[in-house]
């Protein structure tokens, strides 16, 4: 089955980890006898540079011309001066509301063998299995005007948190079918003991809730949220919120795991490709230096192969082998434990690629033999 999938590697160890992505998609290919064909487009700081945009319309079109897309990650301090509009950011901005992603899932999965990297207590974290979703094409990162004035002659700046109802609804509809596959509970997180947009976010899952007769609802604040996230995390299934609360408590939820390099994302929309991504950043700090941890990205594109391509045996196939990896010790820098000696980011995809590799041909032989 021939599939095309635009890679946007975008900026700093964006362009790492999608090397580490499609090395995996190139030994599924090569394992299931599929035909990936990857397109590559510039986006955020370094189209910025090619093209003097953060999304060029040939970027766009590539994105639309394809069956999914996965995004490594945008911006760096090169770009930080720039004026508000061309900002690397605002192109993925732009291609989330382009594509219509509605809602992010970024699912938090605990890792036993790593559960020792987390700052948190083992039998805090052990067994937690959540799943955000956040609202991705509304909010405070999207509202008009955002922008600087003056007000009495005193330097001003306003930003807009806007809504419409439909786009409340789309978004925890969803979260509430995820959950109804899961553990059948929805936490709802606002802030609607004092913003008006939170208390119509509140009503709108009142009202989605009776369309799930067997899914549990509750509302939780979100400065409670954060707190219940690290204290109490296994009592989460789907949270859903809108886009910037879910920006930060997923960030603040990868601590789980033990690091930002572990979580991937899927954005889904009504029609057209959905974008994989890891949920962190361009990560100067380490941009450039092989340590990145490609785990993020290549788990997002195992969330590609099943959620876009139906491919649920290599979906499964591809998170085995990170497990794998995992448990046979090896690590990158952000989840090493003192005294080893941690992988690079091509070595860790190289590793887990192997392990891919191996799991099937022990697979197919025990499948010969069947
Ligand atoms: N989706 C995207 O493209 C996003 C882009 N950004 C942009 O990235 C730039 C840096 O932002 P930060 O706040 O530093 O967030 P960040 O997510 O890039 O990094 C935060 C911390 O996590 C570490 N980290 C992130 N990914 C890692 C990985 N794969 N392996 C190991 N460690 C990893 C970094 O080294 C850093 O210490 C900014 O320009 C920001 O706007 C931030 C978040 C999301
Ligand atoms: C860079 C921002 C536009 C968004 C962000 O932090 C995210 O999507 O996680
Ligand atoms: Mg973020």
């Amino acid at each position: 089955m021939e599939k095309r999938i635009a890679i946007l590697p975008g900026d700093g160890v964006g362009k790492e980890v999608s090397r580490g992505a499609v090395t995996i998609l190139q030994a599924v290919a090569e394992l299931f006898g599929h035909k990936f064909q990857c397109v590559y487009g510039e986006i955020g700081g370094a189209a910025i540079d090619e093209y003097g945009t953060p999304l060029p319309e040939h970027t766009l079109d590539l994105c639309k011309a394809s069956d999914a897309v996965l995004l490594g990650a945008v911006g760096g301090p090169k770009w930080d001066r720039m004026p508000g509009h061309i900002r690397p950011e605002k192109g993925l901005l732009k291609i989330r509301k382009e594509l219509g992603l509605y809602a992010n899932v970024r699912p938090v999965q605990y890792y036993s063998s790593i559960s020792g990297v987390s700052p948190l207590r083992k039998e805090v974290v052990e067994g937690a299995d959540m799943v955000v979703v956040r609202e991705l094409t509304g909010g405070l990162y999207f509202g008009k005007p955002s922008e600087r004035t003056v007000q009495k002659g005193e330097a001003s700046v306003v930003d807009t948190l806007f809504y419409q109802k439909n786009e409340m609804e789309r978004v925890i509809r969803y979260a509430f079918e995820l959950a109804a596959t899961r553990k059948g509970k929805v936490t709802s997180v606002d802030k609607a003991n004092v913003l008006e947009s939170s208390r119509m976010w509140r009503e709108t899952a009142e009202e989605i809730a009776k369309e799930f007769p067997d899914v549990k609802l509750e509302h939780m604040l979100v400065d409670n949220a954060a707190m219940q996230l690290i204290k109490n995390p296994r009592q989460f299934d789907v949270m859903v919120t809108e886009n910037m609360f879910g920006d930060i408590l997923s960030d603040e939820a990868s601590v789980l795991t033990g690091s930002l390099g572990m979580l991937p994302s899927a954005s889904v929309s009504v029609q057209g490709p959905y974008l994989y991504e890891p949920i962190h950043g361009s990560a100067p700090d380490i941009a450039g230096m092989n340590a990145a941890n490609p785990i993020a990205m290549i788990l997002s594109a195992a969330m590609m192969l099943r959620m876009s391509f139906g491919m649920e045996e290599e979906a499964e196939a591809v998170e085995n082998a990170v497990k794998q990896v995992l448990e046979s010790g090896s690590r990158t820098r952000d989840i090493a434990v003192t005294g080893s000696f941690p992988v690079t980011t091509e070595q860790m995809a190289e590793e887990i690629k192997a392990a891919l590799l191996d799991n099937e041909a022990i697979f197919n032989i025990m499948g010969a033999y069947a």
